[in-house]
């Protein structure tokens, strides 16, 4: 147990896929996994464990933005020794190239604050996903036909921005294809605790064309995403 997280040690598998939205984590669970088993409610940050193709796979709810996400893993990673952590996020498209509904694979991330997720330098480490992890995500995603692309991605602190799109300006000059709010922190902390880190993020609106997913549909569009984190998770 820790102040966030009711679940005991062994709870957790050694391989967490982490939703922001807990309501993704409680579909991805109940619709994906076998047996399926509840250990942590509190906050209504939901995680759950159970097995994937008889593989142990945890699924853990993160919540919104640097903060919040910077909690839940480091507790994962800290207390219950997770090794494997697969972010199945929803992300902002920064080109119209980027198809809403598609999967984005972040191949580097750069956070748009310096400071962001930083604590006294403890996370400064220069990080990337695990290699590994990257390329079996390209292999898997090929194989299965899911519509993807990988490359930079942007980590913001702030959802709503007097700026509007034009802070992302200079990151779509530099061809960063997405935005989320948590993709910088994953990979921080992986590195910080030695583990391995991959961020999915499926385009749920796109900033420069203004379309827009609805909330109710997005089940549905999770679906490739969520197939993907988890052939990655079972074989990589
Ligand atoms: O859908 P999730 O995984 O929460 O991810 C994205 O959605 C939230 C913003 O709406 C942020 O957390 C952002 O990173
Ligand atoms: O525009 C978006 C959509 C999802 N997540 C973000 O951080 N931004």
């Amino acid at each position: 147990m820790t102040p966030h997280n009711e679940a005991a040690k062994g709870d957790y598998a050694a391989t967490v896929l982490l939703p922001g939205d807990p309501q993704r984590a409680e579909w991805m669970a109940k619709t994906f996994l076998e047996a399926p088993r509840c250990v942590n409610r509190r906050r209504g940050a939901l995680g759950f464990t159970g097995l994937y193709r008889g593989r142990p796979v945890s699924i853990q709810a993160t919540g919104i933005g640097v903060p919040s996400f910077l909690v839940y893993v480091h507790e994962l990673l800290d207390f219950h020794g997770v090794k494997t952590l697969i972010r199945t996020g929803t992300c902002g498209g920064l080109t119209p190239n980027v198809p809403l509904r598609s999967v984005v694979i972040s191949q580097s991330v750069r956070a748009e604050s310096e400071r962001s997720g930083q604590v006294f330098g403890l996370y400064d480490a220069a990080a990337g996903p695990d290699p590994g992890l990257y390329a079996h995500a390209l292999a898997c995603a090929a194989q299965l036909g899911i519509d993807h692309q990988a490359g930079l991605t942007i980590c913001s602190d702030v959802f709503y921005h007097p700026e509007g799109r034009a802070r992302f300006a200079e990151a779509q000059t530099l061809g960063a294809l997405a935005v989320d709010m948590e993709t910088s922190a994953l990979y921080r902390l992986a590195a910080h605790f030695g583990a391995r880190a991959l961020s999915l993020l499926t385009v749920v609106d796109n900033i420069v064309t203004d379309e827009l997913t609805a909330y109710s549909e997005r089940q549905a569009l999770f679906t490739d995403m969520a197939r993907l984190g988890l052939e990655v998770a079972a074989e990589g």
